[in-house]
């Protein structure tokens, strides 16, 4: 795969992916060369590669614990879950995704960008129930959430979350699809912003945890606090 068009980071790259900014630079020269060539991304997208895509992806790691294993439902051309396992080699990301020409496109990345911690896996969400399970499950513009919850509840291990990356709809989205969401499984559902201060605008999240049944008022799992945690190189 060749080098597109310009893909330089933007100077608010470094700070927030650190010592992974040259494997997710070669990544976005992956999406606007083989990406856009292939009809993975639309052309248009590539000037806006890094704040509307790359750098919105990577903050959802603010809420993803110390060696998780994910689920990224409806994984597209890696969005998040390729920007996820370059930043964060502890989790173990499974990029679900059901279209041949795409799966062919990430099993690329995932050998060119050196990703050990992640694998691809060709199929629908709704058809790997018993096959596939993860503590936190990702998605980016892949289904309503009525929908996306019926796909994504019933992979998620017990206190494990899906994190849907939604727009400025939001919390009425959420408040529509609720009940919906209780009959799949027990959970508590809110709307969360990450990434304040570093990207802008911040991204928003609709986090919903599976729970127990006697648990129903607890907020979700405790996880990390943003910048707390100590990240490890990857080995190149
Ligand atoms: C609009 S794209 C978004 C891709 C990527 N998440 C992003 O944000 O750029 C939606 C993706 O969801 C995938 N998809 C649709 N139905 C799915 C299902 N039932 N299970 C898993 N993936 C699905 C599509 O093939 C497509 O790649």
């Amino acid at each position: 795969m060749t080098s597109g068009a310009d893909t330089a980071p933007p100077a608010e790259a470094s700070a927030l992916f650190g010592c992974a900014l040259p494997v997710v630079t070669r990544y976005a020269e992956l999406l606007a060369s083989a990406g856009v060539e292939r009809g993975l991304i639309g052309p248009r997208e590539v000037p806006r590669l890094w704040e509307r895509h790359l750098m919105n992806c990577a903050v959802v790691e603010e809420l993803i614990p110390q060696d998780a294993e994910v689920i990224d439902i409806g994984s597209g051309a890696g969005l998040p879950g390729v920007v996820l396992g370059i930043l964060r080699p502890d989790l173990r990301i499974v990029l679900l995704e059901p279209l041949l020409r795409r799966t062919v496109f990430l099993r690329e990345c995932v050998e060119l960008l050196g990703l050990e911690n992640v694998t691809v896996r060709r199929g629908r969400a709704e058809d790997v129930k018993g096959e596939l399970e993860a503590d936190f499950i990702t998605a980016r513009a892949v289904a309503p959430l009525t929908r996306l919850g019926g796909w994504a509840l019933p992979l998620l291990r017990q206190g494990g979350s899906l994190l849907a990356l939604k727009g400025e709809q939001a919390a009425s989205e959420l408040e529509e699809a609720r009940a919906d969401l209780m009959k799949q499984r027990p959970c508590v559902a809110d709307v969360i912003r990450v990434g304040s201060g570093k990207v802008d605008p911040a991204t928003t999240v609709v986090r919903v945890t599976v729970t127990s049944k006697s648990d129903q008022t607890a907020p979700p799992r405790q996880h990390r606090a943003p910048g707390g945690r100590k990240k490890r190189g990857r080995k190149r």
